[in-house]
């Protein structure tokens, strides 16, 4: 597994001890709804076997999210729970042996906090470094501060993903502005706080623009950010039903395949019902623009992620294969219009989503620059397509594309499991 810098943008680190009480896994799912972008389970008053229940408790939490989750110190409780990786101090195991045990695609990341240890790290080939701690801190009092000058010789001599750590928090992570680092590794900031959710979602928002993370989106709609694809299945049905029809057992199971021209010619050459194709197409849109107003629901944690995305600046678009009007009334039912720069759809770019050229004229329509552009798809060849057009990919799943998911997540950036 790949780390980027924009991983590191905002890391949380757990501490069982700052919850008061509070349930740690509600916690800890609350943080990555919010936007922390790398989880670590460090636990210093737990044995191996709790570690590796905690890991195998929180791992499918980060998985629906799409964020790597490596342990703290413990090489073995990351093998035995298989998650993506581990960090490792200077204290414990080596990185050769990490490596060894762990295999070649998992994350093993370092601590760094002098010269020699950033050449060792660089040349072993960590897959990024933490440094720190760069304020005193009450979490880790046996931490020696390193200063801004000694953090900034350190940057200096890395080329790979690295995160500031300690006593780092809303009010002082200006301080990191133009160090070199790619982002903040906290533990109180995020777990001490009273609410996790808006802690979080703050840091997030300030990360965002401290350290540069300029993000386009390119969304989709039906299936990504609705869960519409049973409603579309539906409307043939309503359809045949609106004109009379006497819909035979199996009609789901023989529609189900057809496009909407052989769709067309069932219903008139079997069915015996006098329309044509326009008719279906605009039927079909009007009645799906009716769900659209009413009662197709937006998949989980969408809402909150578009808000989120939004708030931090990022420049947002629709792309779809719907028409444009219900692309309207569902944004404007879910009141997240406002979200939105444009609205495209493959009827107006004229090429359709399996060829990349789609994906790169919206991107270019929508002034957004391939190389800071994420599409957010729930079908393969979108997937392909968008991923081929050199645009980064986060994978969304729907049940309808279940079939494709193992080869969908072999091909995107990342993926994430919605309700
Ligand atoms: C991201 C990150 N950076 C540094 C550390 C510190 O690791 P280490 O030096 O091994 O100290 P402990 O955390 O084990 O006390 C870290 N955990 N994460
Ligand atoms: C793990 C670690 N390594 C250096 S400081 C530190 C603890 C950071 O915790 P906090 O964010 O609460 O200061
Ligand atoms: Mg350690």
């Amino acid at each position: 597994m790949k780390v980027t810098r924009e991983d590191m943008q905002l890391y949380a680190v757990t501490d069982t001890q700052w919850l008061n009480g509070r349930d740690f896994y509600e916690e800890i799912e609350k943080v990555l709804a919010a936007g922390a972008t790398f989880l670590q389970l460090r636990e210093k008053d737990s044995t191996h076997e709790e570690i590796v229940k905690k890991a195998l408790a929180i791992k499918p939490i980060a998985r629906r999210y799409g964020v790597p989750f490596v342990i703290d110190d413990d090489i073995y409780a990351a093998l035995e729970a298989d998650v993506d990786g581990v960090h490792i101090g200077q204290s414990d195991a080596s990185y050769e042996t990490a490596r060894e045990l762990l295999g070649p695609d998992k994350i093993i990341g370092m601590t760094v906090k002098t010269p020699e240890q950033a050449a060792n790290a660089a040349r072993l080939g960590a897959d990024y470094v933490g440094m720190g701690a760069v304020f005193h801190t009450s979490t880790k009092k046996d931490a020696k501060d390193l200063s801004r000058d000694n953090l900034l010789k350190l940057t200096a001599m890395l080329d790979m993903p690295i995160v500031a750590i300690g006593g780092i928090n809303y009010d002082n992570c200006d301080y990191l502005k133009d160090t070199g680092v790619d982002g903040i590794a906290v533990v109180s900031a995020i777990f001490a706080s009273d609410d996790c959710s808006e802690a979080t979602r703050k840091l997030y928002k300030k990360t965002r623009k401290l350290f540069n993370y300029n993000k386009n989106i390119i969304f989709d709609m039906d299936g990504t950010l609705v869960d519409s694809m049973p409603f579309w299945k539906n409307s043939a049905r309503e359809y045949a039903i609106l004109r009379g029809a006497k819909l035979p057992k199996n009609f789901d199971e023989i529609t189900g395949v057809m496009d909407l021209s052989e769709y067309a010619a069932y219903l008139q050459n079997v069915l015996g019902i006098d329309t044509s194709l326009e008719q279906i197409t605009e039927a079909a849109v009007d009645i799906m623009n009716k769900h659209y107003a009413s009662d197709i629901p937006a998949k989980k944690g969408m809402i909150k992620l578009i808000r989120r995305e939004y708030e931090a600046g990022s420049k947002l678009v629709i792309f779809s294969a719907s028409d444009t009007s219900s692309v309207e009334i569902l944004l404007k039912r879910l009141e997240i219009y406002e979200c939105f720069e444009g609205i495209y759809t493959v009827y107006d770019v004229g090429i359709g989503k399996s060829d990349k050229e789609s994906y790169k004229k919206v991107a270019r329509s929508a002034g957004m620059d391939i190389s800071d552009t994420w599409v957010y798809e729930d079908i393969l060849r979108g997937v392909r397509a968008a991923h081929n057009a050199g645009l980064k990919v986060c994978a969304v799943y729907d049940k309808d594309s279940a079939d494709d998911w193992d080869e969908i997540c072999s091909i995107a950036d990342k993926c994430i499991i919605t309700g």
